[in-house]
C-alpha cells in the first residue's frame, strides 16, 4: 500500500461478478444491452469522464464467460480484476485487496454496483462533497416513499412498519480504503448486504446523501425497461 498522502484520491470499485438470478436472463444483467451499450459500460463511461476519479477497478467472476476486451475499449483509467467472490461483499473485499499496490490507506473508495447504470455526475459530486468534512463515509440513498408492510409466509399483513427516517440504500457507497477493507474482512461471514452495513458494525455512522430514482438497481426483468426510460428522459432533458 502507498503511504498516506495529504491529498486523498478517489477510486471506483465496481462489483460485476453477480449471476443475476432474479433477472432470469441467460446473460448476467450487467452485460445486457441498454440504450446502445452494455449496462456495465454506463457507469464506467461516467467515472472515466470525471476528472475527480483516479482509477476504476471492475471485479468480475474468475471464470467470467461474458467479459470481452472491448468492454473497456477507449478507457484509460479502468482495469479488470478476475477475483469475484460468492457474495457481493466477497467480490468487493477481493477487489480492495487487488488494489493494494496503487491505493493509499486514506484514499476514498467509491463502490458502485455494475447493475446501476443510471448514476450521474450530479449524484457523485453530491456524495464526494458530503464526505469532505467527516470520516465515517457516505452513501447515496432515497427516503422511502411508500407505506411499509411486513407479511407472513402466506402474504397476509402482520405489521405496518413506520417509515419515518427509513431510506433505501443505493450506490456509490464511499469509504476510506483501509477502514473499508478492515470492516469487510472483519464481518464478511456476517454477510453485510452493503459496505455501509459492515462499517456500521464497526461503530461508524455513514452519512446518507440523496440519490435518485434513475439510480435504481436492475434486479428484475421489468427494471431494464424502467431504467432505460429514466436514462433516456434525463438525456432528453439535458439536450
Ligand atoms: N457474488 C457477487 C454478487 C453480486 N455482485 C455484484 O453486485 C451488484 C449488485 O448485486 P445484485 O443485484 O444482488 O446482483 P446479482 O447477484 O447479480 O443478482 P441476484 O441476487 O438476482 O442473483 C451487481 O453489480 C453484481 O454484479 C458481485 O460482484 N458478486
Ligand atoms: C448494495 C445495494 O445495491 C444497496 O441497495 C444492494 O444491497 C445490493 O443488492 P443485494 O441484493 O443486497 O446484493
Amino acid at each position: 500500500m502507498l503511504e498516506c498522502s495529504s491529498m486523498p484520491r478517489y477510486h471506483v470499485l465496481i462489483p460485476c461478478a453477480g449471476h443475476g438470478a432474479r433477472m432470469q436472463s441467460g446473460t448476467p444483467k450487467q452485460y445486457l444491452m441498454l440504450n446502445g451499450k452494455p449496462v456495465l459500460r454506463h457507469a464506467i463511461d461516467l467515472f472515466e469522464a470525471m476528472r475527480e476519479i483516479t482509477s476504476i477497478v471492475v471485479v468480475v467472476a474468475e471464470k467470467d464467460a461474458y467479459w470481452g476486451a472491448d468492454l473497456l475499449a477507449d478507457c484509460y483509467k479502468s482495469r479488470i480484476a478476475h477475483c469475484g467472490g460468492d457474495t457481493r461483499a466477497a467480490s468487493v473485499l477481493n477487489g480492495l485487496r487487488a488494489m493494494v499496490e496503487f491505493v493509499a490507506a486514506d484514499d476514498w473508495i467509491l463502490v458502485h454496483d455494475a447493475a446501476r447504470p443510471g448514476i450521474d455526475r450530479q449524484m457523485v459530486e453530491r456524495l464526494i462533497n458530503a464526505v469532505s468534512d467527516q470520516e465515517s463515509g457516505a452513501l447515496l440513498a432515497l427516503p422511502l416513499a411508500d407505506t411499509l408492510k411486513r407479511a407472513d409466509d402466506h402474504t397476509a399483513v402482520t405489521e405496518t412498519i413506520p417509515r419515518d427516517k427509513l431510506w433505501q440504500a443505493q450506490t456509490p457507497q464511499m469509504f476510506r480504503y483501509a477502514a473499508l477493507q478492515q470492516a469487510l474482512s472483519t464481518y464478511l461471514q456476517r454477510h453485510p448486504t452493503d459496505e455501509a452495513q459492515a462499517m456500521e458494525w464497526m461503530g461508524h455512522q455513514p452519512k446518507l446523501v440523496l440519490g435518485d430514482l434513475k439510480n435504481m438497481k436492475i434486479t428484475y426483468p421489468h427494471d431494464l425497461t424502467v431504467v432505460a426510460a429514466l436514462i433516456q428522459a434525463a438525456q432528453n432533458q439535458n439536450s
